[in-house]
């Protein structure tokens, strides 16, 4: 490990309450400094940080969690700052929630505890009121039902498994599905080759779909048209991915039953047969460690190493320290880049040991270790050098 690294304390700001066993992966080499206008590095949950403008040092954002659009994507990647996230570190939270609240609506659990709370006073009466009301709460039961699941990711596929062993029939739609993922999901999820027949198939449907410019209002007035009547949906992916004018409207003519959402705001509570939820998804002990612990974790191995892992903007990418020295250099994939970068290694008579190139899109990332002792002085020459070479976006030394 470089010294120079090391020996320098670098501020992490955390922009929500981040779990402390996460934090605690930020050795005396850190400072957790929520104050600071220009940390090395920051670690954030929900936080909106479309207006924020970025200090000089920022390397990295670490999103402990699994949803990135509370984060200007694109202007880090300009600004050749590196954006993680924790890939399927809170499914399991999220995937209890949604069976949790498929059962529970299915049952009318939530209007059936509230409406016995209101028999508060009644005294000696309360048993017999209870036996007589019980009817206005009947419910269905969730065996042999078709559960729609839009979305087979980390969160998508344990939902679909689980609902198997819940005797549900699945079908599932996920376009982009990972090779591991389709390893892991039960032979009974049936695929739906579209969504229209997802939508038409389904008694109930669950998103897990990230919120982009292509999901956006995924769920509209043509969408619903061709579910069958008496759907329930649940959302615990992003509000936006609903439209909710036409999703109030649906609500109240019937044609979706309940809407259970962990997105609420003024619109979706005046809904009717809405199931609104505090954001509550990833509210575990065990996910909030989970992502903590996983984010600093990413963010120590970038800020020491360079080494890059889960990144949503830019290519993952690792090899072992085993130089004396480390160039890491953010760069355009175009033609000769690390011909470039490699020839202002050796105008230094330098050595190569090992070197890694790897491309994501319009962008390319290279890590060179070279095998002699740099002093201060040539690394902060040859950091300028390449720096002044046409497409580079950011070098670090390290
Ligand atoms: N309520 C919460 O607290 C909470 C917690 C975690 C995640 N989330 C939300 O859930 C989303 C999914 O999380 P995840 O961990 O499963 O992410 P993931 O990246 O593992 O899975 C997302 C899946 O959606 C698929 N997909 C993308 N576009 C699609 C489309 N148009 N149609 C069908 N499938 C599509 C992808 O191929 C991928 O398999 C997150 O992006 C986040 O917005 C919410
Ligand atoms: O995308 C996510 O991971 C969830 O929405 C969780 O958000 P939170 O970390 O703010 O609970």
């Amino acid at each position: 490990m470089n010294t120079t690294v090391v020996n320098k304390v670098k501020a992490i700001k955390t922009l929500n309450s981040i779990a402390e066993s996460g934090l605690k992966v930020f050795d005396s080499h850190y400072t957790i400094d929520n104050d600071s206008e220009n940390p090395d590095a920051i670690v954030v949950r929900s936080f909106n940080m479309h207006a924020m403008e970025f200090g000089n040092q920022l390397k990295a954002i670490a999103r402990a969690g699994a949803g990135v659009n509370n984060i200007p994507v694109d202007k880090c990647t300009e600004q050749g700052i590196v954006v993680f996230n924790t890939p399927g570190a809170n499914a399991n939270a999220v995937k209890e929630l949604v069976l949790t609240s498929l059962m529970a609506a299915s049952r009318n659990l939530f209007d059936g505890v509230s409406w016995v709370k209101t028999l508060e006073g009644e005294g000696a009466q309360i048993p017999k009121r209870v036996e007589a009301g019980k009817k206005q709460f009947v419910g269905k039961e969730i065996k042999g039902k078709t559960l729609g699941v839009i979305g087979l990711g980390a969160i998508g596929a344990l939902v679909a498994n689980d609902a198997i062993e819940l005797d549900m029939d699945v079908i599932g739609f996920d376009p982009f599905i990972s090779v591991d993922i389709a390893w892991k999901l039960s032979r009974k999820v049936q695929r739906a080759m579209t969504m229209e027949q997802l939508f038409a198939e389904s008694d109930y449907i669950t998103v897990h779909v990230p919120l982009t410019e292509d999901t956006r209002g995924m769920f509209n007035e043509e969408t619903f048209s061709l579910m069958k009547d008496d759907v329930y949906i649940l959302n615990f992916s992003r509000g936006e991915l609903v439209n909710e004018t036409d999703m109030a409207a649906v609500l109240e003519s019937g044609k979706v039953g309940k809407y259970m959402t962990d997105f609420p705001n003024e619109n979706v509570l005046k809904m009717k047969n809405v199931i609104p939820t505090p954001h509550l998804g990833a509210s575990t002990v065990e996910s909030e460690e989970n992502c903590a612990i996983m984010a600093a974790r990413q963010v120590k191995e970038y800020l020491e190493t360079g080494n890059i892992k889960n990144s949503v903007n830019f290519p993952n990418t690792a090899i072992p320290y085993t130089g004396k020295k480390r160039v890491t250099v953010f760069h355009k994939n175009i033609p000769n880049m690390v011909g470039k970068i490699t020839s202002a290694i050796s105008n230094y008579h330098l050595n190569i040991a090992d070197m890694v190139n790897r491309s994501r899109g319009d962008l390319a990332y290279t890590i060179i270790d070279i095998d002699n002792i740099v002093d201060d002085e040539i690394t902060l020459n040859l950091e300028q050098n390449i720096n002044q070479i046409e497409g580079i976006v950011t070098v670090r030394m390290i």
